[in-house]
């Protein structure tokens, strides 16, 4: 594109995305039931408009809210003078998106990847750049690594899963989803790095070469297609679907409160502004049905793991109850293991425990729905940091991340084969 189109494209982008100067993420730490009432009146004063980062939970456990420039004194008054204690996690967001924008148009100018060798692990990616990455690496090999498009999203684009396997009929399988929610950035870096290293170290790693012997994988990396994108295009802090709700300004559904598990409880909204919005019903997001059918359809999905961030938390059902699931005992010692083979590698300290307990409620997750329908090995993580950076964790970290997280993938990967159910 030369001349007068590219000035107007480039005339558009700028001014099509949506900035966040002197937009400040603050920590709120609740320290009893009154606090915690208080900050959910807060939550409440939509003209304030808020993004919480990380879900009002429990006393005690930090809250980090998003707090657009022009309510940042009024939000901050409201806390002194109730006696909320608050720290500024954020001091500037849009100098951090400067930042992020600056590593990626520098990466943007180096030479398109021939190969999946040459591919920049290092670094965030275009939708444009992951589906020909996928593509690479189905092409460069044949025998171990396919595409299924399982859906489409509601803008058109293809849910590619990549699937790994040696052969046979309908193995047990385990699935892999990274970045339903769209601005969590390192997971969809990370998912595009683990498809890397299942091609890698088959038939290199014997824990992976057994699991492949035997069974299959599934990766879903880009698992919010239409609301990545806009996370490029518009706006970095995106986290629903893109799909217009009826009768509201706001768009989008917040597809990890759409699933038939708890759905429409506490712990989700019904008001589609929110950003934990669970949609007029159930499985009504394209992006979450697509996953539903291809799930039942399959039948021996073993293994069912869904990565978020950020917060370093390893996470088993349920979230819309506190009922212990019935596997408490095992997943949690599996998580614990997870957690410490994880650590193994850097030192990354994760907690770990059912949602409800260890994060917050949230109704209509992927995980509880997931147990429910018999995959006993269902977990959520939610990759770094624990705050310094959030969702704008510097691509950096985006390998050691990945290297850390396999570890914990492959001991879960590795029990699901080893304990047959
Ligand atoms: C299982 C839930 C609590 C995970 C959480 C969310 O969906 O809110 C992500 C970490 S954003
Ligand atoms: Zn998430």
């Amino acid at each position: 594109m030369r001349g007068p189109t590219a000035l107007a494209a480039l005339f558009l982008a700028v001014v099509a995305k949506e900035t966040f100067e002197r937009h400040q993420v603050l920590r709120i730490i609740p320290k009893d039931d009154v606090q915690l009432s208080l900050i959910k009146e807060l939550e409440d004063m939509i003209h304030f408009e808020l993004d919480f980062w990380r879900e009002l939970s429990g006393v005690n456990t930090p809250v980090d809210v998003r707090v657009p420039f022009h309510s940042l004194q009024s939000v901050k008054i409201y806390l002194e003078t109730q006696g909320i204690e608050y720290s500024v996690m954020i001091e500037d967001l849009q100098m951090m998106l400067d930042e992020e924008q600056k590593e990626m148009m520098s990466a943007a100018h180096a030479p398109k990847p021939r190969n999946t060798d040459s591919f920049d692990y290092a670094n965030y990616h275009t939708i444009s750049e992951i589906y020909s990455f996928q593509d690479m690496l189905v092409a460069e090999n044949p025998n171990l690594v396919s595409k299924t498009v399982i859906g489409q999203s509601f803008e058109g684009r293809p849910l590619n899963v990549l699937k790994f396997s040696t052969g046979g009929t309908n193995r047990p399988a385990i699935w892999i989803d990274t970045g339903i929610h769209s601005r969590e950035w390192v997971t969809q870096a990370s998912g595009t790095w683990f498809a890397k290293k299942i091609v890698t170290d088959h038939r290199r790693d014997p824990s992976l070469t057994a699991i492949l012997d035997n069974m299959d994988i599934f990766l879903e990396t880009v698992t919010n297609p239409d609301g990545y994108s806009y996370t490029h295009s518009t706006n970095r802090l995106w986290r629903k679907t893109r799909k217009p709700n009826p009768g509201s300004r706001c768009v989008g559904v917040d597809p990890n409160r759409n699933w038939d598990a708890g759905f429409g409880g506490p712990g989700a909204s019904n008001d589609p502004c929110s950003q934990i919005y669970r949609g007029p019903r159930a499985e009504s997001e394209s992006e979450v049905k697509s996953i539903v059918d291809f799930v039942k359809s399959h039948g021996n999905i073993k293994a069912f793991i869904s990565i978020h961030s950020y917060s370093q938390l390893l996470l088993y059902p349920y979230g819309y109850t506190r009922t212990p699931v019935r596997d408490r005992p095992e997943l949690d010692r599996l998580a614990r293991k997870a957690t410490t083979d994880l650590a193994s590698l850097y030192g990354t300290r994760y907690t770990f425990g059912s949602i409800i307990n260890t994060i917050y409620q949230a109704s209509g997750g992927s995980i509880d729905w997931a147990y429910n329908q018999g995959i006993k090995f269902s977990y959520t993580f939610e990759l770094r940091d624990t705050g310094r950076f959030g969702f704008m964790l510097p691509a950096n970290q985006i390998i050691p991340t990945a290297q850390e997280t396999w570890l914990a993938l492959m001991t879960i990967m590795d029990y699901t084969l080893k304990n047959p159910y």
